[in-house]
């Protein structure tokens, strides 16, 4: 016989294996659980697809009578593609629901909670909650505030340079590196860059992986439209918006690149937070910021950057005419400094990845 919080490590596990397939939905598992025998569990595998208690009480079927279910999100109670898990897990017969935490989108926040216990269901809250938040946090932040989670990427030597002098950047981490890169594009809705990288380093910012994997949506930041010319980040075969601003001639620029879509800002510059707010508009729930420096610093500058990744390589460049990894104006006093909290450091070939947030408050 496990622990509730076992059972519900193993909704977890379950949950976290589908991380990145979902979206524009959460990553959800659940598990039916009677008498210490699992009846049935399963995972969230595809927005518009089957929730995951559904799966896993239709594999228990009638004999999920007076069983208990661990799910690691709210239950759903509005009509999407299936009926309400609430409506479902009343239907079944189960005696008792453990969930690890409530769905703050507003079309559930607490009202499948409310429908499960005025059927007389007991329901308990918040077993392994803080990693059931931690696996969505993109999820929840996008329901909060209506705009991207963003994640700023940056690969540099040990002492903090992302090129030579003269741009030289190819390569300075390995190979496993730039594949966990690759990794973090398939799980992210849209990848930015500003003008300077697509001049300096041509990308094609797309995800190439052996085992295949998402294009995430392009996103070129270009104050008053310079770029001009054959680049392969226009290449047809995925979605690429420029970001401009109002004095810059669009209509000009259509002719040069007529599958590109423009963001035109009312304002003399890009204004992260507006840009921002018009990409949530589009159902963009996360970003991944691949730099340069200018576009880093301003993320920094507007407090704007929710997680970074930072991939180090065992080299040194020196030479205070390198480029560093984060551009713009230096704060006068040491106690400006963003603080973050390092979630995680781990070996990726000869390179390490630090995984930062902003202290919170
Ligand atoms: N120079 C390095 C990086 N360089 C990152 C730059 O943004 C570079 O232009 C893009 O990663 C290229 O994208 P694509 O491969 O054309 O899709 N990023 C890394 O992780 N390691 C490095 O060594
Ligand atoms: N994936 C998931 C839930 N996701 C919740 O339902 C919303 C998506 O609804 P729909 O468009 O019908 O798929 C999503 O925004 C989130 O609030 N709920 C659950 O009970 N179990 C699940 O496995
Ligand atoms: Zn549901």
């Amino acid at each position: 016989m496990q622990s509730k919080t076992e059972w519900m490590e193993l909704a977890l596990q379950l949950a976290k294996a589908t991380e990145g397939q979902t979206s524009p939905n959460p990553s959800v598992g659940a598990v039916v659980v009677k008498d210490g025998i699992i009846l049935g569990m399963g995972s969230h595998l595809q927005a518009g697809e089957a929730h995951a208690e559904v799966h896993a009480i239709n594999q228990a079927g009638d004999k999920a009578k007076g069983a208990e279910i661990y799910v690691t999100l709210e239950p759903c109670a509005h009509f999407g593609k299936t009926p309400p898990c609430a409506n479902l897990i009343v239907e079944s017969g189960i005696k008792k629901v453990y969930i690890a935490c409530v769905d703050p989108n507003p079309q559930v926040a607490g009202k499948g909670i409310k429908i499960l216990e005025q059927a007389g269901i007991e329901v308990e809250v918040g077993i392994k909650e803080t990693q059931a938040i931690l696996l969505n946090r993109k999820f929840f932040h996008y329901m909060e505030k209506k705009r991207p989670y963003v994640t700023l990427k940056a690969a540099m030597t040990l002492d903090g340079k992302t090129a030579t002098s003269t741009g030289d950047s190819k390569w300075i981490t390995s190979k496993e590196a730039r594949e966990m890169v690759h990794q973090s594009r398939h799980q992210h809705d849209a990848i930015l860059v500003g003008k300077e990288t697509v001049l300096k380093d041509d990308p094609q910012l797309t995800t190439r992986l052996p085992q295949g994997g998402k294009n995430p949506i392009r996103i070129i930041l270009d104050t008053h439209l310079t770029i001009k010319g054959d680049y392969q980040i226009f290449s047809r075969d995925v979605p690429t918006w420029i970001v401009c601003t109002q004095e810059a001639d669009v209509k000009g620029h259509k002719e040069l690149y007529p599958h590109v879509e423009f963001i035109q800002l009312p304002t003399k510059t890009i204004e992260l937070a507006d840009l921002l707010a018009i990409l949530g508009e589009r159902q963009i729930q996360s970003l991944y910021v691949e730099g340069g420096q200018t576009v880093h610093a301003s993320f920094l500058k507007e407090q704007l950057a929710d997680e970074y990744h930072w991939y180090i390589a065992p080299k040194l460049l020196g030479g205070q005419d390198a480029r560093s990894v984060i551009g713009g104006i230096s704060p006068l006093k040491m106690d400006e400094a963003t603080d973050l909290d390092i979630s995680e450091i781990k070996e990726v070939g000869q390179d390490i990845l630090v995984v930062a947030r902003p202290k919170k408050g």
